[in-house]
């Protein structure tokens, strides 16, 4: 029984994670993921990127239908697919960021020691985005943040989404351990507070 193909139930949302993905994160062994017949759920998606990814859709919208290779990124149009797939791949094996479930979007989830740090980050972030005028998508509750980047006119995954992800990740790493290391939650909490751990209780009180 393929029973590895069966949707993983987290949180009452469905979960697809391919079986092997623990081989891939850092190492690379899993090139050629087989695809799963699941259709794009809510969760964030974990597989790695199949080799052949979709096509500049002018009208990215995903569909009801099981779509072939639920974890192919949708690419907004006048992107350059081939370059973008081989550069998302090296970003998605080696940081702890993930195509989001529409896959439009790439996704991480922060944990920072305090709400000060948080707030910090954010403020850096923020500067940046209004340089680059490209924009997150974040929810933040005290001490926990969650980053999505994904382009809205024209609609898709775009260089830019990429260079903000990275961007993140960059300001993150100079953060050091103000940074707590945190499994990426199996439910994507973009669009609402709803699956944060805050992390309030175990808080300690703030200078
Ligand atoms: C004119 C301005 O650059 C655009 O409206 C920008 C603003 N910030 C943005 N941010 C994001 N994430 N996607 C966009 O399409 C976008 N468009």
């Amino acid at each position: 029984m393929l029973s590895f193909l069966a949707p993983r139930l987290v949180r009452g949302q469905i979960q697809t994670r391919h079986p092997l993905a623990h081989l891939s994160r850092r190492s690379g062994l899993l090139s050629q993921p087989s695809r799963t017949l699941l259709p794009p759920t809510t969760a964030t998606v974990r597989s790695p990127l199949p080799t052949r990814m979709s096509s500049n859709s002018s009208s990215p919208s995903p569909t009801s239908q099981t779509p072939p290779g639920a974890s192919t990124p949708i690419f907004g149009p006048n992107t350059d697919a081939e370059a973008l797939t081989r550069d998302l791949s090296a970003f998605l094996s080696t940081t702890p960021w993930r195509l989001s479930a529409d896959r439009m979007g790439l996704e991480r989830h922060f944990r920072f020691r305090t709400f000060k740090d948080t707030w910090a980050y954010m403020t850096t972030i923020a500067a940046h985005s209004q340089s680059a005028r490209h924009h997150p998508e974040w929810t933040n509750v005290y001490s926990s943040l969650h980053v999505r980047w994904t382009t809205h006119a024209p609609r898709g995954l775009s260089a830019k989404d990429l260079a903000m992800a990275r961007l993140c990740e960059a300001e993150a790493a100079k953060l050091g351990d103000k940074v707590v290391p945190v499994e990426q939650p199996a439910v994507a909490v973009g669009s609402s507070a709803e699956g944060m751990e805050c992390g309030c209780g175990e808080a300690k009180r703030e200078k």
